[in-house]
């Protein structure tokens, strides 16, 4: 539960960000990156997603990587357990993607559609119609899967800010995603600016409209930094309310459906602006600059996060 000066942080660069590499990664690479971001302190991390192989190659090898975060997991001490309790979260599309999934739980899991027409058929083959009938299908079968266990379900909206096919969005289009989703069984709404076209008064706009049926406790910003607006985009989030933002170490990623489109918003940029407000999100920045700075090497990118080259220049 967070307080008023708590700020939750989902890293989602092993997720968002890994999928979008052109070249295969070695699972040991992934699993130390779970690691390192895990000792920078991140509690909540989108680990992998139980995708089509076909449709996105760098996620295949997610039931390995959720097997071995099991193992981890059974391999520590009750006391080291609770004190360093991380939740592992996996993208799911459909009843396919949950089976596998469900072979090493994930703490939770997330489900995706999309504000738009045209995104959801790119991306997930099937009209938002269908993608909703997915979503109540999963949810359902979730509870057969761990009928005395609560696994949380985040569901995602793509596209609220803008499509790259169908240009603007209307925000009803997105409130009755939401709502939907929240209806099917979704216990937060993650909003999804896949091409990062948002802008801070059209944010704040949307999650005012939002907040009027859903908690805003229940609102994750997902914020890409396309055109350098997902800071001013978050600040305008927390001035209304938002206390849940995912962000990805240096900034890694970008969208297979989106053409130029960036990654999302670095985790090192975030929690540094978050320091200044006096805003806790419980991670270690200079661990956290490390990582980004050893997964850019190791993938041989650069860094997209300002405060992370910044702080990296200083050691
Ligand atoms: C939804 C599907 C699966 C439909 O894909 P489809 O091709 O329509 O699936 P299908 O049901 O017709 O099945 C075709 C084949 O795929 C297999 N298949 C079917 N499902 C699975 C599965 N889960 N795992 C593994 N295999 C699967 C299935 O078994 C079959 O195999 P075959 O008989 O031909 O050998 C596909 O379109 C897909 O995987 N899409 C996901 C693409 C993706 O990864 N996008 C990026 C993530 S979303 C995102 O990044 C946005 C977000 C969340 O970050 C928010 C934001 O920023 O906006």
């Amino acid at each position: 539960m967070q307080t008023k000066d708590t700020v939750s942080i989902t890293e989602v660069g092993p997720r968002d960000g890994l999928q979008n590499e052109p070249n295969i990664i070695a699972l040991s690479t992934k699993i130390q990156l779970l690691e390192r971001l895990k000792e920078a302190g991140c509690s909540s991390i989108e680990a992998g997603a139980f995708v089509s192989p076909k449709w996105t190659p760098q996620m295949a090898d997610s039931a390995q990587v959720f097997a071995e975060l099991a193992k981890q997991r059974a391999d520590q001490t009750a006391q080291s357990r609770s004190n360093s309790k991380v939740t592992y979260s996996a993208l799911i599309p459909n009843i396919k993607g949950l089976e596998q999934a469900m072979l090493s739980p994930p703490d939770k899991i997330a489900v995706f559609t999309a504000a738009s027409e045209t995104f959801s058929q790119k991306n997930t083959n099937c009209s938002i119609q269908i993608g909703n009938e997915r979503v109540n299908d999963i949810i359902k079968a979730l509870k057969t899967y761990a009928p005395n266990q609560t696994i949380p379900v985040r569901g995602y909206i793509s596209c609220v800010a803008g499509c790259p096919y169908e240009g603007n969005i209307a925000p009803s289009v997105v409130i009755k995603q939401a709502e939907h989703l929240l209806a099917a069984g979704c216990t937060e709404i993650a909003l999804g600016d896949t091409i990062g076209v948002g802008t801070a008064k059209q944010i704040q706009s949307l999650i005012n409209d939002l907040a009027r049926s859903i908690p805003v406790s229940k609102i994750v910003v997902h914020f890409h930094d396309t055109y350098g607006q997902a800071l001013a985009n978050i600040l305008a989030s927390l001035e209304v309310g938002v206390r849940q933002i995912d962000t990805s170490v240096a900034g890694l990623g970008g969208c297979p459906y989106a053409k130029g489109a960036t990654g999302n918003v670095a985790t090192e940029d975030v929690v540094f602006l978050m320091r200044g407000m006096g805003l806790e999100t419980g991670i270690d920045i200079d661990a956290l600059a490390a990582t980004g700075h050893w997964i850019c090497q190791t993938l041989g990118i650069s860094n997209r996060s300002r405060a992370g080259q910044a702080l990296h220049a200083k050691l």
